[in-house]
């Protein structure tokens, strides 16, 4: 198979006309399977990828979840934590956790059907997985396509809605191979949710404000958690191409989870990338644009990329955690709590935040969240 005859997806995108398009993109499994020597110019990206210079950073911050429990009885241990949680939410937007409880056979479990998944072949993850029909960057497929001659990013990857319940009644949307896909990914996204919960409630306490002031905004029912399994295959010029180009997640919160391979996740921070050192299995926490809004600009969502690596496979799983989709999220009061950073935010209706930065993303700075600012 030459590399015209390789498969490709089909990513669907709205043009500057409002007219539905469809391009075709190369499967990148397939491709790194031909073990090129060159890379495809589609995936070269204008700028050296790796610039500005990327650096290995000082170790992120690790939060220890028992530590911020609200169960804990170590008062004095717990407020460090949680001045340490402030400051990882403020100065960096992402950290990593310490003792999250999640039990090995559940992540041993994620880590199986996400690589049974992506170990089938073409065919058999199309038939395994349907499609969400709209131009939502949902299902198996790409990321963030919005044209013809943009550059693309060398991954594939399965995104679903996890919650509410019924996001995808009635759609053949979950993987049916491997046969356990969906109960191992819901039973992770459980956990996942009681993290988050707990973490929502830490970071408000860490601003010393009512600790129910983000999580009442969430719904047991409602809240609405997507999954985004990210894979990137080994690449033949690292210094040409992108994993994932730089960008703020939309959601109040994320959970990833990567295996095998660690070393592809960057951050951007004091105008320099820097690699994170992310030991592999351990969980990290982004903030998202949503946390942003919500603490009224005292907390700071990352700005982040992947990158790739020349002879590493490696996989992450992204959980998004949002506020129901059509609640209108508050910020809270600006007062003494907000930075001054920027002029504050006003309140914004979920599920529009999420398709203006759908349509708009991606962009070359952190631009989707001025939709949100006063
Ligand atoms: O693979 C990673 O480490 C980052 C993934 C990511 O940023 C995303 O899926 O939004
Ligand atoms: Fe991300």
């Amino acid at each position: 198979m030459n590399n015209d005859q390789v498969p490709c997806h089909e990513a669907k995108f709205i043009d500057q006309n409002g007219v539905i398009k469809i391009t075709r993109i190369p499967v990148v499994q397939e491709l790194a399977r031909q073990r090129l020597d060159y890379l495809p110019e589609r995936f070269i990206r204008g700028a050296p990828a790796n610039s500005p210079i990327a650096q290995f950073s000082e170790p992120i911050p690790a939060i220890d979840m028992r530590k911020i429990q609200l169960e804990c009885d170590h008062l004095e241990g717990r407020a460090r934590e949680l001045a340490k949680l402030a400051d990882a939410a403020k100065e960096w937007g992402m950290f990593l956790i310490k003792n999250h409880g999640i039990e090995p056979k559940i992540l041993d479990d994620l880590k199986d059907v996400v690589k049974g998944f992506f170990g089938l072949s073409f065919q058999e993850k199309k038939a395994s997985v349907g499609s969400y029909v709209s131009v939502d960057n949902m299902g198996y497929g790409r990321n963030y396509v919005k044209s013809e001659d943009q550059s693309v990013d060398w991954i594939d990857r399965l995104t679903m809605k996890a919650a509410p319940k019924d996001a995808t009644l009635g759609l053949h949307v979950w993987p049916q191979n491997p046969p356990n896909f969906r109960q191992s990914m819901e039973k992770y996204a459980e956990e996942a949710r009681k993290i988050c919960d707990t973490i929502l409630q830490a970071l408000a306490e860490a601003l010393s404000t009512d600790k129910h002031i983000f999580i009442k905004q969430f719904d047991k029912e409602k809240s609405e958690i997507n999954i985004r399994v990210n894979c990137y295959p080994p690449c033949p010029r690292p210094d040409l191409a992108l994993g994932i180009t730089p960008h703020s997640d939309p959601s109040a919160l994320s959970v990833l989870t990567q295996f095998d391979a660690s070393g592809g996740l960057q951050v951007f921070k004091n105008t320099k990338w820097l690699t994170v050192h992310w030991p592999v299995d351990a969980l990290l926490v982004n903030l998202g644009d949503l946390m942003e809004i919500l603490s009224n600009g005292w907390f700071k969502s990352s700005w982040h990329r992947a990158i790739t690596q020349r002879d590493v496979e490696r996989f992450s799983v992204a959980l998004f955690y949002n506020p129901p989709s059509e609640s209108e999220i508050e910020p809270i009061e600006r007062g003494k709590r907000c930075n001054g950073s920027s002029n504050g935010y006003k309140k914004v209706v979920v599920g529009e935040y999420l398709k203006n930065y759908y349509d708009i993303t991606p962009t070359d700075t952190k631009q989707a969240i001025e939709f949100a600012q006063l």
